[in-house]
């Protein structure tokens, strides 16, 4: 009998193996190890003896783990996440391929950024408490009408663009920012771009859809929330570090933030996924939003739908039977994928 192909899946949880059990039925299917603990330069030396490593959002993929993995001839790395700002590429370039999911269900994240804005606009996340403890006041809980609001979305992929088309639905004026416009999605959906002064100014309901990338680190800053309506809503459901946390502490204590959703944290690897609930929490900044009765945290969430989750399974084993089967790999990513002599548009790899 042939020998099967063994992977290592890092970080993983009971949903992790459920979906992936039942995916990896396919023709190559593949002898899966479950790694409880991330990817790290810890953890790195459970790679040997294996031909591929699959990882998660918060797995570390950084030159020194990159380095082990090429060492060990682990040849690819398939990320079950659409993000990839955890790998670094250039140190992985023509030493290791990356695979990712890019697309598994928009739908999921953008209907998660839209159960936060009406969580927090409605104080559900507070009543849900107030009611089980048989306090029926309303005391605390007004709230606004979101049709007729300004919903300002930056990044209008796949993500932004599904969530710009729902609130359309709720009779929002929608407005957008992105660094590469899609103006055919703005006339099809009905939305128009704007500068990012000119979002930050009008939006009652700002929404991150854009990827983290040097550009985007930090994109809401002290600066950026001075410019934002006073009572503004932020939601945060792509990469923590989009967030500049002490700036959005200060708006916050400073009242220049009406309220925060965030689904994402600057220092969340510690934490999310994880139950700690017989722990003290050590991150002072990430226990101090805890504490804020207009802050709503969830815990990298918003992707967790079923159908998300069979998609990513799918997709992930779909990526590896292509690398072992010597095909063009579609869902491959390199530093080099944005320029327009990208190897794997001509050769279907990138290198
Ligand atoms: N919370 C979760 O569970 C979860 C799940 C999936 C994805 N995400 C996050 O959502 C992000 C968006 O996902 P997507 O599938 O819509 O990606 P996408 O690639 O389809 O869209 C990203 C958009 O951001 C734009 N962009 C790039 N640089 C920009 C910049 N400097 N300023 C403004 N816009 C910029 C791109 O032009 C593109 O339109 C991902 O990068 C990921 O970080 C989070």
């Amino acid at each position: 009998m042939k020998k099967k192909l063994r992977v290592a899946f890092f970080d993983t949880k009971p949903y992790d193996r459920h979906f992936f059990d039942l995916a990896n039925t396919g023709e190559t299917s593949y002898e899966i190890t479950y790694i409880p603990e991330r990817l790290s330069r810890r953890t790195a030396h459970l790679v040997e003896g294996f031909d591929a490593v699959c990882a998660f959002v918060n797995d570390d993929l950084s030159k020194p783990v990159l380095d082990h993995l090429v060492e060990a001839k682990v040849p690819v790395v398939a990320l079950r996440s659409a993000g990839y700002n955890n790998v670094d590429l250039q140190a992985a370039w023509e030493r290791i391929h990356i695979l990712r999911v890019p697309a598994y269900s928009p739908y999921a994240v953008a209907e998660h950024a839209v159960a936060m804005m009406l969580s927090l606009n409605r104080k559900l996340h507070r009543a849900y408490y107030r009611t089980r403890d048989n306090n029926f006041s309303i005391n605390g809980f007004l709230g606004f009408d979101m049709n007729g609001k300004t919903a300002g979305v930056i990044g209008t992929g796949k993500i932004g663009r599904t969530l710009l088309s729902i609130l359309k639905g709720f009779g929002m004026r929608i407005i957008a920012y992105d660094a590469f416009p899609n103006e055919k999605a703005a006339e099809e959906i009905g939305f128009s771009y704007h500068t990012l002064e000119e979002l930050y100014a009008e939006s009652d309901i700002i929404s991150l859809h854009c990827p983290l990338t040097p550009d985007t680190h930090h994109l809401i800053n002290h600066e950026a929330i001075s410019r934002m309506k006073p009572s503004v809503m932020i939601i945060n459901t792509s990469r923590g570090q989009l967030v500049d946390t002490d700036a959005l502490l200060d708006g916050l204590r400073e009242k220049r933030i009406g309220s925060a959703g965030l689904d994402v944290y600057e220092e969340e690897g510690e934490y999310f996924f994880e139950d700690l609930s017989n722990e003290a929490l050590d991150d002072d900044r990430l226990a101090r939003l805890l504490t804020l009765p207009n802050v709503l945290v969830t815990s990298h969430q918003a992707f967790f739908t079923e159908e998300a989750l069979r998609k990513i399974a799918s997709t992930t084993l779909s990526n590896l039977d292509a690398w072992f089967a010597g095909e063009a790999l579609e869902n491959e990513i390199c530093y080099r994928c944005n320029e327009p002599e990208c190897r794997k548009e001509k050769a279907g790899r990138c290198f």
